[in-house]
């Protein structure tokens, strides 16, 4: 993606059903946990670059020990400097223990931090609050019960995060934060304080406090607690938590908005945001990992039993599209295909945009995220060859010169845009960074003609559009080709997000910013007020009113605006914009529908709410998330 967009969290929790000695014995490690959730926080380093965190849980210690060790960071390269601290933790045992202490489970779990059983690890990508060590995961809600600790960490967005602060409120408790994240946290330590009384209630005239302990920490129904808390959520989320006894969950949002897998086998239970992370991390077969069914939790025990409960009544599934077509990583062999698929999709707009005309076309990619798209464009090409020969072929006859063309002509492929340098724009004066950003991407020389071919590129999505107006536009056009050609993966993104993406600016958006311009163009400003009426005088109605700013207009007029919008004056080539259809994105990716970006379609009440507000917000010009 050309527009750097934030996006998402990963989560990553391992749950060791043995005790450490026995990986010791096995694996010769006695960081077996921790080098595993190293790997799978690395590779789901794509979801979030804030910050990260980890958590550990020993199971079972001595009353007067620590039990829950946590490190966060906002560093740049934060997974790299928590593991080294944690390896720090192992090297010390070595000073404290001799040489055998690494080798001792039982004495390290004694003695060193970061050597319990359940692990919870996160990476940040902020949707709400601030970006500082504080906001990172996973977060603390202590308690001097041990069953009564909680640690949490998510990738989700609640869109009632003020609704839920209310209610906490009206309870008569005080939270520290007005994040997302405290806010879940406290419902779901609220609910986890009344069950471990509701347990010690059921048995306090039989027992003393200290077998009430020991009775509540094995008797807690984490699902009771994640039913009574999910209820009011109303967001897309893949949410974890480690609670002090050694119970652990993570629970999914009933359409199943944002990914969760999990993997178990009697060593460990494992779940991640990601599919291939927890490949790697394990290297066991892809077909063994699970998806978490949304409205569902996986709820690990504190004995290590597991099982996958229902939490909320699952509703149509909704899975975030653009996870598939951007955010997770292409390793995964679903993703693969959908994302060839979706640059196969793209053919019949792109031959037509470049009239039929393959000799005189170069066609190529954004780095880094488009090349599996480019890939499945060009096998469609060739497909469209192959089509084209065997009706040459069976209609005509060709002459013999004719043959050898025809049958050795390949689509024109060369790697015309390269991305040199990560640069850090808000750092600079406005005017400077137009230059800078000018510089992130270049482009190779003499490999087209002048004058003569059409460059064809494409891009997995266009968001704002900005990078391709300051930057890659103009760099293609030093080549001086008679056309460029801007071709997007994605549909055009019409809408906020507010499930875990950070974009819900209607003005970051270049399809609305054409919308706009269109209606301006025609003098249709009374729309623009009507919509705003409709906004903020029914801001609980369930329709998205927004919808009525694009229905004047073709998909194919608003992607001539857009191509409009970002050729700057400087340009000499003519310039054109192609979007995914819907339809489409909905064929190429048919298991996540999900598609409120691109179409007006919110899964939840509240996603709707937003999108209005979003839009008032724009006529107000208040530039503040919507939710
Ligand atoms: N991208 C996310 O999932 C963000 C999680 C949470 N809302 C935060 O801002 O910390």
């Amino acid at each position: 993606m050309s527009d750097a967009i934030k996006h998402e969290c990963g989560i990553a929790m391992i749950r060791l059903r043995k005790p450490t000695q026995y990986y010791i014995d096995k694996y010769g490690s006695a960081s077996f946990a921790a080098n595993r959730l190293y790997v799978l926080m690395q590779k789901q380093i794509n979801r979030g670059q804030d910050g990260a965190g980890v958590a550990n849980i020993k199971i079972d210690t001595k009353p007067g020990t620590r039990y829950i060790s946590r490190y966060r960071s906002v560093e740049p390269s934060a997974v790299n400097f928590i593991f080294d601290k944690i390896n720090k933790k192992y090297k010390k045992a070595k000073k404290l223990g001799g040489h055998d202490a690494l080798s001792d489970g039982e004495w390290l779990k004694e003695n060193i931090a970061f050597s319990g059983e359940v692990w919870l690890g996160h990476l940040r990508y902020g949707t709400h609050g601030e970006n500082s060590i504080e906001t990172c995961h996973p977060f603390l809600k202590q308690n001097n019960w041990r069953s009564r600790n909680l640690v949490m960490a998510g990738n989700f967005n609640m869109t009632n995060n003020e609704e839920l602060f209310g209610k906490l409120v009206q309870l008569g408790q005080h939270p520290k934060e007005k994040t997302d994240t405290v806010t879940v946290m406290e419902k779901v330590g609220h609910f986890l304080d009344e069950e471990n009384q509701r347990i010690f209630d059921k048995y306090k005239h039989n027992h003393t406090n200290e077998q009430l302990t020991h009775i509540i920490e094995n008797e807690l129904d984490v699902a009771r607690i994640l039913r009574r808390s999910c209820r009011d959520f109303d967001g897309g989320y893949a949410m974890a938590g480690m609670i002090g006894n050694g119970s652990a969950f993570v629970v999914r949002d009933p359409s199943g908005i944002r990914p969760a897998f999990y993997y178990a086998d009697e060593e460990v239970i494992v779940i991640a945001s990601e599919k291939p992370a927890i490949k790697s991390a394990f290297n066991i077969d892809f077909n063994a990992i699970k998806e978490i069914k949304p409205g569902h939790a996986i709820v690990i025990n504190k004995d290590g039993s597991y099982s996958e409960d229902e939490i909320l009544p699952a509703r149509e599934k909704k899975s975030c599209s653009f996870e598939r077509i951007y955010f997770s990583r292409g390793t995964d062999p679903g993703i693969y295909q959908e994302r060839k698929n979706l640059g196969k999709a793209l053919i019949p707009q792109i031959l037509k945009a470049i009239d039929f005309d393959l000799k005189n076309t170069v066609f190529s990619y954004i780095p880094n995220t488009a090349e599996t798209a480019f890939l499945g464009l060009i096998e469609g090409l060739d497909e469209y060859l192959v089509a084209k020969r065997k009706e040459v072929l069976l209609d005509g006859k060709p002459h013999v010169g004719d043959l050898d063309e025809l049958l050795s002509f390949r689509p024109r492929v060369e790697k015309l845009v390269s991305k040199d340098v990560k640069l850090r724009t808000f750092i600079t004066s406005d005017e400077d960074r137009d230059s800078m950003v000018a510089s992130v991407y270049d482009t190779t020389y003499e490999v087209i003609r002048p004058g003569i071919d059409t460059v064809v590129v494409i891009d997995d999505s266009i968001v704002r559009g900005t990078t391709l107006e300051k930057s890659i536009l103009t760099t293609l056009d030093k080549l001086n080709p008679k056309r460029i050609v801007i071709v997007s993966s994605a549909p055009q993104i019409r809408y906020p997000d507010c499930y875990g993406i950070d974009m819900s600016r209607m003005k970051e958006f270049i399809a609305f910013r054409a919308a706009i311009a269109l209606i301006k163009e025609r003098k249709m400003e009374n729309l623009l007020e009507q919509v705003y009426e409709s906004c903020i005088s029914q801001p609980h109605n369930s329709e998205n009113f927004v919808k009525q700013v694009y229905a004047p207009f073709t998909d194919e007029e608003i992607s001539d605006k857009v191509a409009e919008i970002v050729t700057t004056s400087e340009i000499h080539a003519e310039v054109k914009v192609i979007f995914q259809t819907v339809d489409n994105l909905h064929k190429c990716i048919p298991d996540h529908s999900g598609d409120w970006y691109f179409t007006g379609d919110y899964p939840t009440t509240g996603g709707t709410r937003v999108v209005n507000r979003a839009f008032a917000n724009y006529m107000e010009g208040k530039v503040v998330r919507a939710y």
